[in-house]
């Protein structure tokens, strides 16, 4: 049985990703909105706008904190945020929408979201999808982890350099395949799990502009950085 250690740089390397990770809060606080008050669909979709706007805002700073993300061809960069700033967006709901509340609050929380103004037709491949999420209890290091992995994905269109992607998104991955076998023993599926819902996680993604241009508003209003990050107006 092979001994699985994590090295002392790559302790270094998690710390950095868990920091910079922690430091992006903004739907803890739309959670706490969406428990204490019941809005419009015009309020949810100016909340969404908002939030996701500053989001990408904090996605950016994230990167930052990628060790070997600066490195990458400029260009490689943009094309990396611009390619996952979505599936980033629904991974962080869905890690919110797993955390542990007190009882009933994830259910009135699921409620306000199903009436928040997405269309019927998305409820069920997004709750699917943050149930599926829940169901790994996922530890904070592996969040934050599986974040990175999807941010580093080298197929994105119009990156150049897919190899050094492929690198950097190899070490994540190696330090996040250890830590799943120290985490979880008892389920050496684990680890091909947690990258199966990153499958899941680009189908929902798929759908993104149409929830949002179907949301039960009169005037679909986005901020310029959302109309360059998501394809919208
Ligand atoms: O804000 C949000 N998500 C966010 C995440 C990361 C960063 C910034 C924002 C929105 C809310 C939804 C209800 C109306 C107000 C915005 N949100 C979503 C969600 C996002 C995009 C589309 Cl198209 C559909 C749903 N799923 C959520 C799960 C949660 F537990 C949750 F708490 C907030 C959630």
């Amino acid at each position: 049985k092979e001994k699985v250690e994590i090295t002392k740089e790559q302790q270094a390397l998690v710390k950095v990703v868990v920091e910079a990770y922690n430091r992006h809060q903004i739907p803890q606080d739309v959670a706490k909105k969406l428990l204490q008050d019941q809005y419009s669909a015009e309020e949810n979709f100016l909340l969404l706008t908002e939030m996701a706007t500053s989001q990408v805002q904090v996605l950016v700073e994230f990167t930052k904190n990628i060790p070997g993300f600066l490195s990458l061809d400029r260009e490689d960069q943009i094309a990396l945020l611009k390619g996952s700033a979505v599936e980033a967006m629904f991974l962080r709901s869905a890690q919110v929408f797993s955390k542990k509340m007190p009882n009933g609050h994830t259910e009135v929380l699921e409620e306000r979201i199903r009436k928040s103004g997405i269309s019927e037709e998305f409820m069920t491949p997004m709750f699917n999808f943050y149930k599926s999420i829940g169901e790994l209890h996922m530890v904070e290091e592996e969040q934050a982890l599986l974040t990175t992995i999807t941010i580093l994905t080298p197929d994105r269109p119009y990156v150049k350099d897919q190899q050094a992607v492929e690198r950097l998104q190899e070490t994540i991955l190696d330090v996040l395949r250890k830590m799943c076998v120290l985490q979880h023993p008892q389920d050496p599926q684990y680890f091909a799990r947690l990258l199966g819902r990153l499958t899941e996680l680009r189908t929902l993604s798929h759908y993104h502009a149409e929830m949002l241009t179907s949301w039960r508003v009169n005037d679909h209003k986005f901020t310029p950085l959302l109309c360059e990050i998501w394809d919208v107006q």
